[in-house]
């Protein structure tokens, strides 16, 4: 469990983070999300000890993090930042290697660890080790970044809008990618992002920031319903604020479930029961449908999704 009590960092005459105070639960992951110099970056710098906080208290697991040994501290705390931060000199093997080798691992156990995260982030282990980091692309790079974050399996992750300079696809690829990995890893993680899309998706908790304050910290449902103040309302966007909530809620939730699996249904005028509320309501549109068969990885039928319990869903 991180615990921030009233944290403060100041930087001359200027405050960059105003007397926060928040925690973030054992497993859980908590998305720091505002604009531009709202001070999301110096919050999660406070807490592996990047920046010292110039007031208040900041507590791992109870303990003061100034009484802990800096090098046990960063050891504890995988960190991932937009750029990645490789070595460009080195192989990616001995890039996400790294930590494991400071913690002075056998070499058998490294090497094994390097495969099995090469695996986990879906890059082939025979085709990348070796590579140097300029033979990558930019999706490939944060993927590294992020095995290098997880290489000695770390109680906490700190990512510092690790996906901020890729493309749309590439980006979504990682996030499904980031909460295939939280699903099964589930460490406690501080996820820093400017894109509100990216907070809803990934985080259990949000904390909204905005001048070094948080306006409010909250589920995403809680954030999209009841927005604390009109500033966190023009952060979701009041307009399509019915869609975002539909993105957050899978058809399996709340489709109604025939007693036995039926036949297969041609895919394009069905929705399988993993997919958003959100699109199963682009297919309803397009195909304009007021009931959508719901089927499961072989494409059999596993029920029907109807227009009115979607409308119900996310009034
Ligand atoms: N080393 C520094 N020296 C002086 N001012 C700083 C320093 N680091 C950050 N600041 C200031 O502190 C404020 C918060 O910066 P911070 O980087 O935490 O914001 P941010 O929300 O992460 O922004 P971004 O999304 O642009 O990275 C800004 O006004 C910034 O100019």
């Amino acid at each position: 469990m991180i615990e921030l009590t009233n944290v403060s960092r100041r930087f001359g005459e200027v405050t960059a983070v105003d007397r926060i105070s928040l925690t973030v639960e054992t497993g859980e992951t908590c998305v720091l999300v505002g604009s531009s110099g709202c001070g999301k970056s110096t919050t999660l710098r406070m807490i592996n000890r990047l920046l010292p906080h110039s007031a208040g208290d900041i507590r791992v697991d109870g303990q003061d993090i100034r009484e802990v040994d800096l090098q046990q501290l960063r050891l504890n705390m995988g960190y991932a930042i937009q750029g990645t931060g490789l070595f460009p000199h080195w192989t990616v093997a001995r890039n996400i290697a790294l930590v494991p080798q400071l913690q002075g691992w056998e070499r058998a156990r490294i090497e094994a660890r390097v495969t099995e995260l090469l695996d986990m982030l879906g890059l082939s282990p025979a085709e990348y080790a070796d590579k140097y980091p300029a033979q990558l692309s930019g999706g490939q790079a944060q993927r590294v970044g992020v095995a290098r974050a997880l290489a000695a399996d770390p109680n906490i992750l700190l990512m510092d809008e690790p996906f901020g300079a890729l493309d749309a696809i590439t980006r979504e690829n990682l996030q499904n990618e980031m909460l295939r990995i939280q699903r099964r890893l589930r460490k406690t993680t501080v996820f820093v992002t400017h894109d509100i899309d990216e907070a809803l998706r990934l985080a259990d908790r949000i904390a909204v920031m905005d001048q070094g304050r948080i306006l409010q910290h909250d589920t995403p449902d809680a954030i999209l319903r009841q927005p604390a103040s009109a500033f966190v309302e023009s952060l979701v966007g009041s307009q399509d604020r019915g869609l975002k909530l539909a993105a957050l809620q899978s058809v399996a939730e709340v489709m109604q479930r025939h007693p036995q699996p039926r036949q297969a249904v041609p895919e394009k005028v069905s929705v399988g029961a993993q997919d958003s509320l959100r699109q199963a309501l682009s297919v309803m549109l397009w195909q304009q449908l007021s009931e959508l068969p719901v089927v499961d990885d072989q494409g059999l039928e596993l029920g029907v999704l109807t227009r009115e319990r979607l409308w119900r869903e996310t009034a």
